[in-house]
């Protein structure tokens, strides 16, 4: 069994980096975009979405990002609020730029999610407003990659890192790669080599890991040769989803091991990697074990693809661990 160590005398868990932003879901299932009649509004945001998972089981997060200066942003500041998020490290831009808004269909496969991201706030957030003192609180620093794909947000977040490391709060990069966010996969590999650098857990799907591998191992595909070549500098942990195969688990005194899922009906495929890192850091900074934090992800996820958005279907610590019970999962 394998443990994190982290700072225990921390008033926050965790502090998720990243977007917020709006999700509009299909009202009708089954669905294509074209023929959808309307949409159901709910606070989305892969970062966002992450922080909710913590702290519906009982996680005390903190968020740092930027919504705009518009109503969508006062509605995601509102729902985080409520669900217990310290905000202290949201920024409010008034530039002109836009909050992040993604439209989906419903669908148990090839289900599209079209985001509308041209001016995204969330991508405005400058190194000058990420302050330390807010990062040395808590135990954990959750970045998501997709943060890096333009400046000023790419030195915004490497900066939150490296005071990360400074203040010996454990940094998890969820890679949230969205190739439409980069210019080409050689940038994208370079800058999320250096945050891989700055982390002590990173956890992508084997596409994420090919991208990251586009300069140093072109072509390669094999999960046990991309974890020998990430646990290195401070990686500690990498874990490479799966989707219905679950995942594989590698940490660098050489321990490895499989996580399968649990299976359930499926009424849309996103959210599975959200909520998977909620269910795990959660566990995580608790004290728990790595191979606990890896099942309990697994279960939120199943929980999540099963219900009618993201955050709305993140489970409560009761509601995971009475599905975890009383569910098979395939190993
Ligand atoms: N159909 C499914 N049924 C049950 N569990 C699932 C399913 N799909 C994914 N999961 C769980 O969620 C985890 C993460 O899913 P996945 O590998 O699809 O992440 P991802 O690629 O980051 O997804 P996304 O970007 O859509 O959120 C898997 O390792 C698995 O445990
Ligand atoms: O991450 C986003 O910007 C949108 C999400 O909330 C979306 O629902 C999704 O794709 C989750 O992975």
């Amino acid at each position: 069994m394998t443990k994190i160590a982290l700072q225990q005398d921390r008033l926050l868990d965790a502090i998720v980096l990243g977007r917020a932003g709006v999700d509009l879901y299909a009202r009708e299932a089954n669905t294509d975009m074209a023929d959808i009649s309307g949409f159901n509004k709910f606070v989305g945001g892969s970062a966002a979405n992450i922080a909710v998972a913590i702290s519906k089981l009982g996680g005390k997060t903190g968020f740092i990002g930027c919504v705009a200066d518009d109503a969508f942003g006062g509605y995601v500041r509102g729902y985080m609020t409520e669900q217990g998020i310290n905000l202290d490290g949201m920024m409010t831009d008034n530039s002109g730029s836009r909050t992040s808004v993604a439209f989906t269909e419903m669908k148990p496969n090839d289900c599209t999610v079209l985001i509308y991201r041209n001016k995204a706030s969330d991508l405005t957030l400058k190194p000058e407003q990420v302050d330390p003192a807010y990062i040395a609180q808590s135990k954990m620093l959750v970045v998501t990659g997709t943060a890096l794909s333009e400046s000023p947000s790419r030195e915004a977040t490497l900066i939150a890192m490296e005071h990360a490391r400074r203040s010996n709060t454990v940094v998890v990069l969820d890679v949230d790669y969205r190739p439409y966010s980069w210019r080409t996969d050689v940038d994208a590999s370079i800058y999320y080599g250096i945050a891989a650098g700055l982390s002590d857990i990173v956890i992508g799907n084997r596409e994420e890991f090919d991208m990251m591998e586009t300069v140093l191992a072109p072509g390669n595909t094999d999960d046990d040769a991309t974890a020998d070549r990430f646990l290195r500098a401070n990686t500690q942990v990498v874990i490479v989803k799966a989707g219905e195969l679950g995942s594989k688990v590698y940490c660098k005194d050489g321990h490895k091991f499989q996580q399968g899922i649990f299976r359930v009906e499926v009424k849309k495929p996103f959210g599975s990697g959200d909520s998977f890192a909620g269910g795990l850091i959660w566990t995580l900074v608790n004290g728990g074990e790595l191979e606990d934090g890896v099942k309990h992800g697994s279960a939120a996820a199943a929980i999540n693809v099963s219900g009618n958005s993201c955050t709305e279907a993140m489970p409560t610590k009761e509601v995971l661990f009475d599905f975890i019970e009383t569910r098979e999962q395939d190993l």
